[in-house]
């Protein structure tokens, strides 16, 4: 018997096979790049790993497919299939099975998570066809961030708003809780800010294991500036823009779609491509990248008073020594140094800060997967 994840991010589909107690890994593979020049990547535990280009191929088709190669490896002893789910809203501060009511609920959040929402949901369509004697469980990117004070939940909107919901809810929750888990085991429990900065980017503020704030609010556009999501922005530029003849579903493709790195360069949302591009509107955009990293982390550190570490993770944090070091250079202040070879050299886990830096810092080698096996296995268990 067996685990199957399913993790539907904005630029990829990543899905693995597990034990039925989700503590061994059997097999795991990645769509990236979805929507431009997909890749696949296929890897079982101690084989190796197999790559094959799929070209143009749309978020459904990636997640079929994902599923497909799921059902291939693992037959019908599949047991149970996990979702990351990106919206949970206020119903969800755990992993739960998805029945009927559940997926209603997480239809209705579709608005707030347009760019994921859908095709989570489409996960949950696909799983159910291909593994019909499988329960689906849904383990949340929000429900990390619940446990947060009012003062990192709350907007300041008359007390009515919270009550309906409008709250930050912040997401990458399921990254979150594995890198300060990770964190605990290697620096003893911190008050840290860890940067999940992939397609779509955020900020968490932790004091040990606990959540302390976020980038993210009530939708995955606010805060640092992503691939193609514009971060923070005033509300009032918005009004600007629906008074002057934009409708609704124009400023939603606005700020999703087509803004962020790469509507600030022009070229690419793709960092891998802005990085390698001469053009000086490439250059300015990994500036402003960088820029925005630095000023939310500090914001974030007041939050905490202090961190004793940061650690950075997902797609662009994992693999580019050039953002980590533009982003480092300029938080000497705050006690942040990093060790050059280390950082260029940096693997899966490495502490990229000079011994005599204040705060520690490292790179932590994301695992949503593992963290959703962990939750199917519990709500399994019954200690949901
Ligand atoms: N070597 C690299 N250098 C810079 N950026 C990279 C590198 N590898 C991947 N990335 C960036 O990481 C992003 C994908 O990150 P990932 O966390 O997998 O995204 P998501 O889960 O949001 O789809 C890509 O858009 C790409 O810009
Ligand atoms: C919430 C979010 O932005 O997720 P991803 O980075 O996987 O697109
Ligand atoms: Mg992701």
């Amino acid at each position: 018997m067996s685990l199957v994840t399913l993790n539907t991010g904005s630029s990829s589909v990543k899905f693995a096979a597990f034990s039925d107690d989700g503590a061994t890994r059997a097999f795991r593979g990645e769509i990236s790049s979805i929507g431009r020049e997909a890749q696949l990547r296929l890897s079982r535990a101690g084989g190796e790993e197999r790559r094959e280009t799929l070209g143009a191929l749309s978020h459904r088709d990636a997640v079929a497919r994902a599923c497909e190669i799921l059902a291939e490896a693992s037959g019908d002893t599949v047991r149970a299939v996990g979702h990351r789910i990106v919206h949970g809203g206020a119903h969800f501060d755990r992993a739960v099975r998805i029945d009927a009511d559940a997926e209603a609920k997480l239809r209705a959040l579709i608005p707030l998570a347009p760019s994921h929402q859908p095709h989570n949901l489409s996960g949950i369509e696909a799983a159910g066809r291909l593994f019909p004697h499988a329960l689906q469980i849904g383990a949340f990117d929000t429900a990390f961030h619940r446990a947060q004070p009012f003062l990192a939940d709350a907007y300041a909107l008359p007390r009515r708003y919270y009550e309906d919901g409008i709250r930050r809810y912040g997401f990458h929750g399921l990254s979150y809780d594995y890198l300060s888990g990770r964190l605990a085991e290697l620096e003893g429990e911190r008050r840290a800010v860890l940067a999940h900065l992939g397609s779509g980017a955020s900020l968490c503020a932790v004091k040990g294991r606990a959540p302390f704030g976020s980038t993210m609010g009530l939708t995955a556009l606010d805060g640092l500036p992503m691939s193609t999501r514009c971060g923070r922005i005033d509300p009032g530029a918005v009004l600007h823009l629906m008074e002057n003849g934009l409708n609704r579903e124009e400023v939603s493709r606005l700020l999703y779609s087509e803004s962020g790195l790469k509507g600030l360069s022009g070229l690419s949302g793709d960092m891998r491509a802005l990085e390698r591009s001469e053009a000086p509107e490439a250059e300015q955009a990994i500036a402003y990248f960088a820029e925005r990293c630095r000023i939310e982390i500090a914001g974030l550190a007041a939050a905490l008073q202090g961190i004793d570490a940061l650690v950075f993770s997902a797609g662009i944090g994992e693999n580019s020594a050039r953002i980590r070091r533009q982003v480092c250079e300029g938080l000497s202040w705050l006690g942040v140094e990093i060790d050059e070879a280390a950082n260029a050299n940096a693997g899966r886990e490495t502490r990229i800060s000079t011994e005599a830096s204040r705060v520690a810092v490292w790179v932590i080698a994301t695992d949503e997967e593992a963290v959703i096996a962990r939750d199917v296995a519990r709500v399994l268990a019954g200690r949901g």
